[in-house]
């Protein structure tokens, strides 16, 4: 089994064990295993193609777990429908710009909570996280730029008070300035709140400057992982992405 993680299983909020999955008869991820304890980020680097989403999503429960296990406090969650791992917190940032154009920023937000009244006490912690898009709450989401719709999406994660956050490229196309506050709000979250956090990232000063830990995905195989502060830690990602 790839990719032996440094925690007991005791420890883990995330636990993923030699898990398997892709497209029809195509495998894409192959036995792939790491955990995340409470508080802790993990960053998974790798080139275009090499199943990085397709892990995300089939944690979620988008795509099927050919095999493997996946649990959440020690409870298994694999092939269990999305909207029940999103009740049970686990909060999914895709990579595309997925929120609804003409709904306004108030409303997406409500998409992430169970029931409205919760919205307006978890208000304070997207306004500390963006000011920004607190401010216009009234305004259609279609009408904010596309680094605006970045912080609109984890706002959206944040008001539904995830336990797990698996977050696809959250980076891309943003602007140096946005990049630097994407890092502030998930370091935070992780620390204050115990979340653990699933990063993809091609943006490795960023996915650096966040992660605890990095796990190098080749054609599916977990083929390196590691801690962030390391010493060998360049030489490695030198190695396996030529950087
Ligand atoms: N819906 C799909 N149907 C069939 N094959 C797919 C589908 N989505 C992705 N793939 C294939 O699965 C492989 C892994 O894709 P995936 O998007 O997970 O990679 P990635 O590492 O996230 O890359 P990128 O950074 O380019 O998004 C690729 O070969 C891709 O062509």
């Amino acid at each position: 089994m790839s990719g032996v993680t440094n925690q007991s299983a005791g420890e883990a909020r995330l636990q993923v064990a030699g898990l398997s999955s892709g497209y029809g008869p195509v495998t894409v991820v192959r036995d792939v295993s790491f955990s995340i304890a409470p508080g802790e980020i993990l960053v998974i680097l790798g080139k275009n193609g090499m199943g990085k989403s397709t892990l995300l999503k089939t944690i979620m429960g988008f795509i099927r777990a050919k095999s493997g296990s996946v649990r959440l406090d020690g409870s298994e969650i694999a092939n269990r429908a999305p909207h029940l791992n999103a009740r049970e917190a686990l909060a999914y940032t895709p990579q595309e710009y997925a929120i609804f154009q003409d709904l306004t920023v108030e409303e997406n937000l409500r998409l992430g909570v169970t029931e409205d009244r919760l919205l307006g006490a978890r208000m304070g912690e997207v306004e500390a996280a963006f000011p920004v898009i607190a401010k216009r709450f009234k305004q259609r989401a279609g009408t904010l730029s596309g680094g605006e719709q970045k912080m609109l999406l984890l706002s959206r994660s944040l008001v539904s008070r995830p336990k797990i956050m698996l977050i696809d490229e959250i980076s891309e196309g943003l602007q140096p300035s946005m990049v630097n506050r994407m890092a502030q709000v998930l370091r935070s979250t992780s620390a204050e709140k115990g979340v653990a956090i699933l990063l993809v990232e091609q943006n490795l000063p960023f996915a650096l400057s966040v992660a605890d830990r990095y796990a190098i995905l080749k054609i599916g195989e977990i083929v390196e992982q590691g801690d962030v502060a390391h010493a060998d830690t360049a030489a490695t990602l030198e190695r396996h992405l030529r950087i």
